[in-house]
């Protein structure tokens, strides 16, 4: 390994469910992926299969910095930031607001630190994409105060919605107009897009909210969690693991949180909550048009958006008062393109990259920082 050998970039998803990796090298001007995976669950096992991987599909690379998304970046962080001792205090008070997510986050900060003291380490934060979201979109009806001290909507997914505004542009002539994206994965939110940048989206100060997810329950009323702390006496931590653990289509099926499996099953409540979902979805897809001024263009991307042929033709079949048309053989062999020739919407299915947006946001920090 010399100095001048090509840099290599480790980028590392913890999500709710498992943590997606992959390994950028540098080519020229352009990053190249030299690996992707996936392991399931969380942990130091996890962690260390994951720098095996990395560092098997690195050669002749050198490892020049490490990339984490972060679910949670409060309202400081409108772009990527170097990791230091301050920034991961600041990402563990954050703990709290994202717990399926930011304790991993920070576990894989730590344990590469270890490993590896010294090199750049990059935290790509979710919250970032919409920090820039009009002020009437960020407010919840609370005191003000309330919003002073942070309590507003912050969103999240915004490294896969980043990935989809990079790539939109390539294949479809609108998309900077107005554009809905519905990633849809263990968990769910959908984005209204105007000229590339977030406008609205569903989840808010939390990553419970909006649309109901694998194990997430997605917008209640506050009355219903009120009712649940005073006449049920359900404590913090119960209502926690209900909320973020045992609802969504886990809770409404009673089987699985796994969409796979509920499409699978013949059994009434499998059957319910996949209704739900799409019920939510299409409900959602209204009012972020409506945020938007109206609808260009629907992406559909994350496990369930990318794969899920039958869900997507359901959404799209509540979305006909949009103008929104399918094209049913594309979208029985995922398009990309999904749209039928009289369609007044552009519908696409897209893989989530969000380790893509990772590579390349690591690499901008990086370089800045004298090695
Ligand atoms: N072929 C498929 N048909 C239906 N659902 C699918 C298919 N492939 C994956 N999924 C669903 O995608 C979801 C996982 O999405 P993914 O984006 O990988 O999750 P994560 O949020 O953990 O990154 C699961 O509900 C899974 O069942
Ligand atoms: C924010 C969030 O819900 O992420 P994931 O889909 O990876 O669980
Ligand atoms: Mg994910």
């Amino acid at each position: 390994m010399t100095d001048n050998a090509a840099k290599g970039y480790a980028c590392i998803n913890a999500g709710s469910s498992s943590i997606k990796y992959a390994v950028y090298v540098e080519r020229g001007a352009d990053l190249v992926a030299t690996a992707h995976g996936q392991v399931e669950g969380h942990g130091p096992a996890q962690l260390r299969t994951i720098i095996g991987q990395v560092e098997s599909h690195l050669a002749p690379a050198r490892l020049a910095a490490i990339g984490h998304r972060v679910v949670h970046g409060g309202n400081n962080h409108a772009g990527p930031a170097l990791v230091t001792p301050a920034l991961l205090a600041e990402l563990q008070a954050l703990a709290p607001l994202a717990p399926l997510h930011q304790p991993h986050n920070v576990a894989g900060m730590e344990a590469m630190a270890r490993l590896h003291p010294g090199l750049p380490q990059v935290a790509c934060f979710d919250t970032a994409f919409h920090l820039g979201n009009p002020r009437v979109a960020r407010l919840y009806g609370l005191p003000r105060a309330c919003a002073d001290e942070g309590l507003l909507r912050y969103g999240f997914h915004g490294l896969s919605y980043t990935h989809v505004a990079d790539s939109l542009p390539a294949i479809e002539p609108r998309a900077r107009g107005r554009v809905v994206v519905a990633h849809l994965g263990s968990g769910a939110s959908m984005c209204a897009m105007v000229g590339g940048r977030s406008v609205a989206t569903s989840m808010g100060f939390s990553a419970l909210d909006g649309l109901p997810m694998a194990t997430r329950c997605g917008a209640l009323d506050p009355g219903l969690v009120l009712h649940l702390l005073r006449a049920k006496r359900m404590t913090p931590d119960a209502l926690e693991r209900l909320l973020y653990r045992d609802s969504g289509l886990l809770g409404l099926s009673g089987i699985s949180g796994d969409m796979r499996t509920l499409l699978a099953s013949p059994d009434p409540a499998a059957r319910e909550a996949v209704d739900v979902f799409v019920y939510r979805i299409a409900r959602e897809l209204g009012s972020l048009a409506a945020a938007a001024g109206g609808l260009d263009v629907l992406v559909f991307t994350g496990g369930i958006g990318e794969h899920a042929a039958d869900i997507r033709a359901r959404v799209c079949a509540q979305a006909a008062w949009l103008g929104v048309r399918l094209d049913a053989d594309a979208n029985a062999t995922h398009g990309p393109r999904l749209h039928a020739p009289d369609s007044a919407v552009a519908v696409w299915a897209l893989p989530a990259d969000e380790e893509a947006v990772i590579a390349r946001e690591t690499k901008q920090v990086a370089d800045a920082y004298p090695s």
